[in-house]
């Protein structure tokens, strides 16, 4: 493995500050989805593992919270510098266990990286408030503490920044952390263990378990009294198992889920800036991200010049392996991701899709083409499931309204995307869609400083901007006699 400091390759659970190997022994293999090659075998912890991981939380918690916001900020600054440091050896690790071009992993560890800077600050703004009193005898006023102890269960697709947006808010409110990643993407996140234990963060702060059950770690998490928070961000299938399991002991939670976007042009859309909101929305990561354009929703008037220009543009993609120059689109995680892609993009066809470009995984890979589908209706499966594929579906539509009815017609309402160019269209259609986030002619949305997040089966709760620190804390109420 070609990383400038070795260390940061990392086997073993990160526990009360110290790197621990399963109880019994056992480990479980990262495989490289570009190549299916086996990159390390690391610990495969469970409920045992997990159980000290809350400990060490629950032990650390007092002396943490007790330090003051600048102290905690000093911490995070510190971890903020490394991983900027380390950026590219932390890019190659993406890109080899989770297969996206280099070019987006160095992106994103600088996005990452971006919410332990933010949050960091944002730590040093957490105020209260002096409430003018009903009853001259008393003065009312309000604190913010930390939650306490928190656990965080994210996903493979974004495996550094998934860690960041909860770990930067949540310590510098004051918590401490278990967080269960991926099984996919374990390297990751040890890695960025190990810069947090590089930065001084003190043991037992941020605790990081991995291991292949995925169930019993959950399980464990989400059971205990002592864990106050669960921060969750996958499948909204799996979101909902969560919350269900949370329930038995009023956990506070955010959920970060599944997504379904829509992707609106309409007539009087300026198209070439359309096609690069479609490229930048649609094609990032090979199409595993929860903000993915899922539906491209075009108005009949254009649809035919919108499609020429798409495929021209789709076909400039060089899929391959993301650690080889020039490959800007890389592999599907694993082959029930491809298995996915394929059954849509069939039932699709055989319901009347017509394939203008790809349409197929490459032979004996976990490569799928990047590919555009037009003639696809509302009646498909794949305009009603999360795709997590490079794979645009175009559909007509006549009526602004039309265009309206289709967008909201699903139980997600993650992000939503329109082109136009007439001010009270903007207003109409902004306030209309019924989504957490909407890009307006612009197909990137995500950054540290705005609320993401959303409504409906899409989730609970925003991460990142000055909202996100507030799902890490409790108000508490002073009222105080004077008499
Ligand atoms: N809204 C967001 O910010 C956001 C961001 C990234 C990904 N996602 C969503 O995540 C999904 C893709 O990620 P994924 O495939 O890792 O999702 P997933 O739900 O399969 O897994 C997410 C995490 O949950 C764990 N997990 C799975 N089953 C579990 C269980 N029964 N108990 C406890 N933990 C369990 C996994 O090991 C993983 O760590 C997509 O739906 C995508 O839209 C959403
Ligand atoms: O997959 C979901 C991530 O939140 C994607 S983003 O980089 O934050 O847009």
């Amino acid at each position: 493995m070609q990383l400038s400091d070795p260390s940061l390759l990392c086997h073993q659970s990160f526990i009360d500050g110290k790197w621990c190997d399963a109880a019994d022994g056992r480990q479980f293999t990262v495989y490289n989805p570009a190549t299916g090659e086996s990159l390390a075998e690391v610990a495969d912890c469970a409920q045992i593992e997990t159980e000290q991981a809350i400990r060490a939380a629950q032990e650390a918690l007092n002396e943490w919270r007790a330090l003051t916001a600048k102290v905690r900020a000093n911490y995070l600054r510190q971890w903020f510098e490394l991983i900027q440091a380390n950026q590219q050896d932390l890019a190659i690790l993406m890109t080899l266990e989770q297969g996206k071009a280099l070019t987006e992993a160095q992106g994103e560890v600088a996005y990452g990286a971006s919410f332990v800077e933010w949050f960091a600050e944002e730590g040093k703004r957490q105020y209260g408030e002096v409430i003018p009193a009903t009853n001259s005898k008393q003065r009312l006023l309000t604190i913010r503490q930390p939650i306490g102890v928190v656990a965080a269960i994210t996903p493979w697709n974004f495996p550094i920044a998934m860690i960041t947006r909860k770990a930067a808010p949540a310590l510098a409110a004051g918590c401490t952390m278990v967080i269960k990643p991926s099984e996919e993407t374990p390297l990751c996140a040890l890695a960025l263990a190990q810069l947090a234990d590089r930065a001084g963060i003190p043991a037992g702060v941020l605790n990081i378990v991995v291991g292949r059950d995925s169930k019993v770690i959950g399980e464990t998490l989400t059971s205990s009294s002592i864990v106050r928070k669960l921060s969750f961000t996958g499948s909204t299938p799996v979101g909902k198992f969560l919350l269900q399991q949370c329930a038995d002991t009023v956990k506070r939670t955010s959920m970060e889920l599944g997504g379904n976007a829509p992707f609106i042009v309409f007539d009087d859309a300026d198209l070439d800036k359309a096609v690069e909101g479609v490229l930048a929305s649609k094609y990032r990561n090979s199409g595993q991200t929860c903000v993915c354009a899922n539906r491209i929703l075009v108005q009949s008037g254009v649809y035919d010049a919108f499609c020429e220009k798409l495929v021209q543009a789709v076909q400039s993609f060089k899929l391959g392996n993301g650690l080889e120059p020039g490959v800007n689109m890389g592999p599907l995680i694993n082959q029930a991701a491809i298995d996915k892609v394929e059954l849509l993009v069939a039932q699709a066809i055989s319901a009347g899709a017509q394939v203008r470009l790809g349409g197929q995984a490459q032979t004996d890979s976990l490569f799928y083409q990047p590919t555009v589908l037009t003639e696809v209706s509302a009646e498909m499966d794949i305009f009603h499931h999360e795709i997590f594929g490079p794979v645009a579906p175009l559909v007509r539509f006549d009526s602004e309204q039309q265009a309206i009815e289709l967008a909201n017609h699903t139980p997600f309402g993650l992000a939503a995307y329109f082109y136009a160019r007439d001010m009270s269209r903007i207003w109409r259609v902004s306030e209309a869609l019924e989504y957490g986030m909407v890009g307006i002619n612009e197909g990137l949305i995500s950054n540290e400083v705005a609320p993401f997040g959303g409504v409906k089966e899409s989730g609970i709760g925003r991460e990142g901007s000055r909202h996100g620190i507030d799902e890490y804390s409790e108000i508490k109420y002073l009222c105080m006699s004077v008499d």
